[in-house]
């Protein structure tokens, strides 16, 4: 399958220190790609350098076959990332956020209409993101990646702080998403997700790729959750 995008020895530092080291992926267009990992394993830094949130020190990193490892803005433009909760501005509303990150929210709503239902995004529209909840904000960041037509979204542990409904439901339209033809890529601590939704991934030690998983090992996972969960885990400690 073509590759919406293509890493290729991709190196991530943070001020001077080296934190993802000469990384190779290959995302397949229309999939739902997991990476996990250790707490400080780099996933965030990874995730943020591909969205163009960060600089890529070295290596290629194509999208849509065009090389974009030296041009932020155009892994910005052509990515839809849900930002940080801790950076949403307080003193603006949820219709306020998505008005400015992207289409007319009446427009935003008619194209995500399942996932702002399962977000449930009408009921915070005119609630201020510092009036809300950790799992409110997260509800409102994730709607954020959506918020202009996006071909690939990253979003880094979206299921955090979600309950257990709301979980479910994001989980089951993101899905849906990608069946659709959009290209998913998460961090995931979740190793129920990564195994049942995930056609492939990479598990990520010390900022390296300390195991690819492929589509075969990760269906395998849905038949014997127990076996992959206990050798994930052997591969992460
Ligand atoms: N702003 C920063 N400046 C310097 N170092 C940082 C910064 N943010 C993260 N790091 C370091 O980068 C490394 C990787 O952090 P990162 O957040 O990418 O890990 P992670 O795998 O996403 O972790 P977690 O699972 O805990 O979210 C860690 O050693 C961390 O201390």
């Amino acid at each position: 399958m073509s590759a919406a995008v293509d890493l290729a020895a991709v190196s991530v530092r943070r001020g001077a220190t080296p934190i993802v080291h000469e990384l190779s992926a290959h995302i397949a267009e229309a999939s739902w790609f997991g990476v996990i990992g250790a707490n400080g394993s780099g996933k965030t830094t990874l995730l943020r350098a591909v969205a163009g949130r960060l600089p890529i020190a070295s290596g290629s990193c194509a999208i849509f076959g065009e090389e974009t490892s030296r041009d932020r803005d155009a892994r910005a433009s052509a990515i839809g990332f849900a930002p940080p909760i801790e950076r949403l501005p307080a003193s603006l509303t949820a219709r306020e956020l998505l008005a400015l990150a992207g289409d007319d929210p009446a427009i935003q709503l008619e194209r995500n209409n399942a996932l702002w239902e399962a977000l449930g995004i009408g009921d915070l529209l005119a609630v201020q993101a510092g009036q809300c909840s950790s799992g409110m904000k997260q509800r409102a960041a994730l709607a954020l990646a959506f918020a202009r037509p996006t071909r690939i979204a990253i979003l880094d542990e979206p299921f955090n702080w979600l309950d257990p409904v709301a979980a479910f439901d994001t989980r089951a339209a993101l899905a849906v998403l990608v069946e659709e033809g959009l290209t998913l890529i998460t961090a995931l601590h979740d190793l129920t997700t990564l195994c049942g939704f995930c056609e492939a991934g990479l598990v990520m030690t010390k900022g390296r790729v300390s195991l690819a998983l492929d589509t075969p090992t990760l269906r395998a996972g849905r038949e014997d959750a127990a076996g992959f969960e206990r050798d994930l885990v052997a591969a992460l400690r």
